[in-house]
């Protein structure tokens, strides 16, 4: 039999023994909830809460998301996770032209505030925590949700909760950019400053890994690109003034879980071990909670596949178990029908289910990091922070991740990667139970949930009366204020609140900020 190779390309020995410990492994692994955090971010982890349930969701508009949510949290999922749709992700609104065909297709459509209030109606915003995957605006959303939690009486020292905002990734692997690095970093900072002061349990970004392990990085790819990404926001934020114990506390981050099992745990447990070293090393850091990895999981979507869909179950239910052993702190398991189409509410639920039946039903959560000390886990673990750490260094050879990424590096990283995988998918040397072996002569038919495409309309007739009811004049002079905001050095949320409360809608705040701005091109490097 030909060598097995681990996903980043190290050879996996058919045995492991103690000879492959390091001889310092009581340090290198430390007790939970103490520096280097191997064992996890808190020193009791799930034995005395388990990680947040929190499914992706959301889809045509904030009516129907809203009650996919209220499901979900009739179900029992622990926290909100809100899909936006492309025109809202890019800062556009539902009756832009560039925004016809996608309205509501893969997440929900949000215009202005009055899309918001109907999205979080009758939600309790003090108890939930949502997290919102909205990146270039951002800020917008997370105004939007503030306003909205302020008409509910929750003050923002009362919200708690995640905004993706991770910009860096969205030049690499996910696209949903709109301006150049320069103003979108100043963008960022700016919200750590503004959530310090005004929504201090936020989590105010979550720097991801996932997409580029769809995209088909590695976990050491995976976890490499990240972390460096995380060190330019370091930097930026110190470089606008911050203090680094001011904001880290409140980064956190984004990562896959493959059914490559053993291999995810040593990553999450490598990363960990990185971030800490880095905050507090090189840093200087001084708040333990700012030498904290702590993240979001979610299963493979690229590994699912639409051919036997219940396969799928099954998939999610490993990689779920990778997550959690390796001290997760949110997951998403997806749905089995997610590689056809948008999940059924039956195909919703079930993969909830199968985060209770980990939860509920294993031992997992009666004790803390349980392969510590596992001859094979340790060596992968070691294994995957040298290669991590090698990786970084490339990137900061280019001066910093954005430099990086300006020269294509780790696109083009990524890139060979996946081929090679589609490469071994093609020759079968890489297994896909049901598509290269296994198959079936005939697949079962499947009805697939489908977005109702009227939703367009109905959101372009909302807009327009909006516009018609606002005071237009009040909406100009906010977009003005903001511009200048924008133009200067001044906090940009500030005047941006007042926009959004004047009723401006995401796609006006977002034009507003690209006529100071600007957009980014990608160079043709990639
Ligand atoms: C693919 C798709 C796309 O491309 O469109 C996507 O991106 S989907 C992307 C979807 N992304 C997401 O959904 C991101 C979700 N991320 C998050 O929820 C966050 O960033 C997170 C990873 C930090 C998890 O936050 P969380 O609130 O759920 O969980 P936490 O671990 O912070 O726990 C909540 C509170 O309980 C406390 N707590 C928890 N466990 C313990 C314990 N064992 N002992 C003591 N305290 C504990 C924490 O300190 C915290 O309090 P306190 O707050 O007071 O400290």
């Amino acid at each position: 039999m030909s060598e097995r190779r681990s996903e980043s390309g190290f050879p996996v020995k058919p045995i492991y023994r103690a000879e492959d410990l390091p001889a310092d492994l009581a340090e290198r692994l430390g007790e939970p909830g103490e520096y280097p955090f191997t064992r996890g971010v808190y020193p009791t982890m799930y034995t005395s809460r388990p990680w947040t349930m929190r499914q992706y969701a959301g889809f045509g508009t904030a009516a129907e998301s809203n009650a996919r949510y209220r499901q979900l949290l009739a179900a029992g999922t622990m926290g909100l996770s809100v899909a936006f749709d492309l025109p809202t992700q890019m800062g556009y609104d539902s009756d832009a032209s560039i925004a016809h065909g996608e309205v509501g297709k893969v997440g929900v459509a949000i215009d202005s505030i009055e899309d918001m209030r109907v999205l979080f109606s009758e939600i309790p915003l003090d108890k939930v925590s949502t997290s919102m995957t909205i990146n270039a605006p951002a800020s917008v959303l997370l105004l939007l949700y503030q306003l909205v939690a302020e008409e509910h009486g929750v003050p923002g020292s009362a919200l708690s909760g995640t905004i993706q905002n991770d910009i860096l990734k969205e030049y690499i692997a996910r696209g949903t950019y709109i301006f150049p690095p320069k103003p979108s970093l100043r963008l960022v900072s700016d919200t750590f400053a503004y959530c310090r002061k005004e929504i201090p349990r936020w989590n105010t970004i979550s720097i991801s890994g996932y997409h580029m392990a769809e995209a088909g990085a590695t976990p050491v790819q995976e976890i490499a690109f990240t972390l460096a990404n995380g060190v330019a926001y370091v930097r930026a934020a110190l470089e606008a003034g911050l203090n680094v114990d001011d904001f880290a506390p409140r980064l956190s981050f984004f990562f896959v879980a493959r059914t490559t099992l053993l291999e995810e745990v040593a990553k999450f447990r490598a990363a960990r071990r990185i971030w800490a070293r880095i905050m507090r090393e090189e840093f200087g850091a001084q708040n333990p909670k700012s030498w904290m990895l702590r993240f979001h999981t979610q299963t493979a979507g690229v590994q699912l596949t639409a051919q036997q869909p219940e396969v799928n179950l099954i998939r999610v239910a490993v990689q779920a178990l990778g997550a959690v052993m390796g001290g997760t702190q949110s997951l998403h398991t997806n749905s089995y029908d997610e590689a056809i189409a948008l999940p059924t509410e039956k195909a919703a639920r079930l993969a909830l289910r199968t985060q209770q039946v980990i939860a509920y039903e294993s031992d997992l959560t009666a004790t803390v990091d349980p392969f510590a000390g596992s001859y094979v886990v340790e060596a992968m673990t070691d294994e995957i922070e040298q290669a991590a750490v090698a990786l970084m260094e490339q990137v900061a050879d280019y001066g910093s991740a954005v430099e990086a990424i300006e020269a294509g590096f780790q696109k083009r990283e990524i890139e060979s990667s996946a081929y090679r995988i589609a490469q071994e998918i093609d020759n079968g040397d890489r297994v896909v139970v049901g598509v290269n072996r296994f198959t079936l002569d005939e697949e079962e038919p499947y009805e697939p949930m489908r977005v109702d495409p009227a939703i367009e309309a109905a959101q372009a007739a909302r807009l327009a009366e909006l516009r018609a009811s606002r005071d237009n004049a009040a909406v100009d002079r906010a977009l003005a204020d903001l511009r200048a905001a924008a133009e200067g050095t001044e906090n940009v949320l500030y005047p941006m609140k007042e926009a959004l409360r004047a009723r401006a809608t995401v796609g006006e705040v977002c034009g507003a900020l690209r006529e100071v701005w600007g957009v980014y091109r990608p160079s043709d490097r990639f």
